[in-house]
């Protein structure tokens, strides 16, 4: 099968707006190369090992493709893309300078490219990630195994913000809690989160390819009745009071990978999910928007309990007083 491919070379910082610009434009899938993810030191205290190549991509840039069926006109999607992108300098995200290519390409030279950079990870102490087409024997039993096919969806834990967050995951679970995953993509924070001892994670995303996803990789590791996936815009599956969540509110920790832009939304609606003393894991932002997510934070009642950093992102982990 054919398909047009639309490559946008843009900013590290304006990967995650622009790829959702693709998914909500029609994109059946999007790939993101990133000099951050690729060229950097890597960490290795958890002694996790890398296998992905280095690439040309200059310090601080992005690579975005984004893939539409072979009748869909791109010069209609160029030009709805085209206008959103530069307005995201409004919202103080330098998308740099943008340019864009349109060619036709092959399914599989996509589809499955990516994949023999994807290899076993160990992420933290006790979280290893495991893609499903690789052969791998945990080091001890403390060894936790995410077994995962990402597709489509955004997840496989080799961005820092994915890692950020598991490594955090780590540090606040103590056993036994419910849990709201915001935005799951592949389902990976969910999975972890139980992995590392979490009762149930009611797992939200706004994108249907996530949420298939995440439904998938949640069969692959066995906890179909311990994570409940729904689609949903932010928190709004909550207000509709429906029985089958998985999860009683108020709960104990809600994570959230998403751009600052979009924490921002819902600061509040997280408060009221969460019971006293609550944890609010709020990652995906970018080194520039720490300053006022944790204005935010502050005034909707949470107490910053600690920041962690990985590269230029970061994540809050948050006090419901
Ligand atoms: C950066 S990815 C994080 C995926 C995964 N949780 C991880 O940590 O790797 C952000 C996810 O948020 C989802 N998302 C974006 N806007 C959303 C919204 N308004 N409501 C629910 N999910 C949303 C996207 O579809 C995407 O899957």
């Amino acid at each position: 099968m054919l398909w047009n491919e639309i490559t946008i070379h843009t900013s590290e910082e304006a990967v995650e707006m622009i790829s959702n610009f693709l998914h909500e434009a029609g994109a059946g899938g999007v790939s993101i190369e990133e000099s951050g993810s690729l060229n950097k030191p890597r960490d290795t205290s958890y002694g996790q090992w890398y296998d992905r190549p280095l690439n040309d991509i200059p310090e601080g840039q992005a690579i975005i493709k984004g893939y539409f069926a072979e009748e869909v006109d791109m010069d209609s999607i160029r030009s709805q893309i085209e206008p959103r992108v530069e307005q995201l300098r409004t919202f103080d995200i330098d998308p740099g300078e943008v340019k864009y290519e349109l060619k036709t390409v092959n399914e599989d030279d996509w589809a499955n490219a990516w994949k023999q950079y994807f290899k076993p990870l160990r992420v933290s102490d006790r979280l290893t990630i495991k893609p499903t087409w690789e052969d791998y024997e945990p080091a001890s039993e403390d060894e936790k195994i995410i077994e995962l096919d990402p597709g489509m969806a955004f997840g496989t834990g080799t961005h820092p913000t994915t890692s950020l967050c598991l490594r955090t995951l780590e540090s606040v679970i103590k056993g036994g809690e419910e849990v709201i995953d915001v935005g799951t993509g592949s389902g990976i924070l969910a999975i972890g989160a139980v992995k590392l001892g979490a009762k149930h994670v009611l797992a939200l995303d706004l994108d249907p390819v996530a949420v298939s996803s995440a439904r998938e990789n949640t069969r692959l590791n066995g906890l179909e009745e311990r994570i409940t996936i729904k689609e949903s815009d932010l928190l709004s599956v909550l207000n509709a009071s429906d029985p089958t969540l998985g999860i009683q509110l108020p709960v104990k920790l809600v994570v959230a990978n998403i751009l600052a832009e979009i924490i921002l939304l819902f600061i509040d609606d997280v408060y009221k999910a969460l019971e006293p003393g609550g944890t609010y894991i709020a990652s995906g932002i970018w080194k520039n928007k720490e300053e006022v997510v944790e204005t935010a934070l502050k005034a909707a009642g949470f107490e910053i309990a600690e920041i962690r950093r990985d590269e230029d992102w970061l994540a809050f982990v948050a006090r419901k007083r």
